[in-house]
């Protein structure tokens, strides 16, 4: 395909976006273009691409137990790279477009352990930008989060800057409060109306929503949520589950799966010591993603909620956010004009654009780092 726009092209680059996020569903390619004034960042096309089987294992033991040996951690860091490069050749092959054509792609990496605070804090996520990009012929941006830690931030959430950047963008037009849910493997908002610019991680979003129904039926995740919908909350567990330090603490803040995990919260369950049907434990779970989220939004005048991410399939999900917003307008993004399912991996090509253009990545505001800074560590080639 030869790349045009209804804009000046000239004043247009291409970038791709590739995100594998907390769910291990899958990888996201996205393709966008960024014009060099940066107004507008427009969505081009998406694909995502299943994990293999026995790859998507590997990576999901190597969360949940915490444990590998260092051979094992290299092989699945090299298996995974080669992952998202044939992904990407796929993605290009598909949309006829040529390797030349893209300026830089993103790619954040699959997520297996966040330590955000600390001595020591890191957050870890397995990619190699050097088999990418040699396998990809296209410059690489990688390890978006580590500049903001080492600045004392929490290197999540980053796509804040990006929701901020798309308001205009918003067919809706701006409301008093505008505010930005992505509800993946974690859930996350960005406030960008009223500013300033705010975000953090409530909780989880459908991580354990997802491994509950695996570990009762095999099930990948609630289809629409079905399961879910047929329960009803047990008011002692979410308030058990709720407990949880995590919840109390001020933003800035994030997490990851190291926190919220099947070992989690079957260790609650064990404390309840009561009999709670499954479709009882998911509807829980879904008031347990969900009131973080509202919680979050007490202090502003209702306005948008503009939701992203998987989780919005998920009916019982979006049902309780709305009986709780009443007064809010809960809307997937796809309703404004932005895609829904590619929200982040957008989100990854936009800030790989700003590293290669030396702009930075990170807001302090959200993340709690001591400066803005460029976000990002570039694997060249010479052809
Ligand atoms: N039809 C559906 N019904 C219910 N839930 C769904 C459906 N489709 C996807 N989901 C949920 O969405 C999840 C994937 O969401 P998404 O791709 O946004 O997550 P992610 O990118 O891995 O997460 P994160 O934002 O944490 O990085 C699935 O694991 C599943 O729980
Ligand atoms: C450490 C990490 O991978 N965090 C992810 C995760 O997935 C959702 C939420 O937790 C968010 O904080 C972040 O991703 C998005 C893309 C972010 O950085 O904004």
């Amino acid at each position: 395909m030869k790349i045009s726009n209804t804009t000046d092209t000239s004043l247009n680059q291409y970038y791709l976006g590739i995100m594998s996020g907390t769910s291990l569903d899958g990888i996201d390619v996205a393709l966008v273009s960024i014009s060099k004034n940066e107004n507008k960042t427009i969505f081009i096309a998406g694909e995502e691409f299943s994990f293999d089987d026995d790859l998507r294992k590997k990576i999901l033991m190597l969360c949940e137990t915490q444990t590998t040996s260092l051979q094992n951690l290299g092989e699945i860091t090299s298996e995974l790279s080669l992952a998202y490069a044939d992904a990407i050749n796929l993605f290009l092959i598909k949309q006829k477009i040529d390797a030349k054509q893209i300026r830089a792609l993103g790619c954040h990496g699959q997520t297996v352990f966040h330590q955000p605070a600390g001595n020591n804090a890191f957050s870890m996520q397995l990619v190699d930008g050097a088999k990418i990009a040699a396998n990809t012929h296209i410059t690489t941006v990688t390890d978006f989060r580590s500049m903001d830690i080492a600045l004392g931030g929490q290197g999540a959430p980053l796509v804040p800057l990006f929701h901020q950047g798309l308001v205009e963008q918003v067919q809706a037009g701006v409301s008093e409060s505008m505010v930005f849910l992505n509800i993946g493997g974690i859930a996350n908002i960005s406030v960008v109306n009223p500013t300033p610019l705010s975000g953090f991680d409530t909780g989880p979003g459908n991580v354990l929503l997802d491994s509950w129904i695996y570990k009762i039926s095999g099930k990948r995740y609630d289809k629409n949520g079905e399961l879910s919908k047929k329960g009803k909350c047990n008011e002692k567990l979410l308030n058990l589950l709720l407990s949880e330090p995590y919840f109390d603490l001020t933003a800035p803040k994030s997490t990851g799966r190291e926190r919220f995990n099947l070992a989690w919260l079957e260790s609650k369950l064990t404390l309840l010591n009561q009999k709670i049907s499954d479709a009882d434990v998911m509807a829980t779970l879904i008031a347990l993603t969900c009131e973080p989220i509202i919680k979050a939004l007490i202090d502003y005048p209702p306005g948008q909620l503009l939701v992203c991410g998987g989780g919005t399939k998920n009916k019982a999900l979006m049902e309780y956010l709305k009986n709780a917003l009443a007064q809010w307008q809960v809307k997937v993004t796809d309703d404004v004009g932005i895609s829904a399912d590619y929200m982040e991996a957008m989100a990854f090509a936009w800030l790989a654009h700003r590293c290669i253009n030396r702009l930075v990545g990170n807001e302090p505001q959200v993340t709690g780092a001591k400066r803005a800074e460029i976000c990002g560590a570039i694997t060249q080639i010479l052809n």
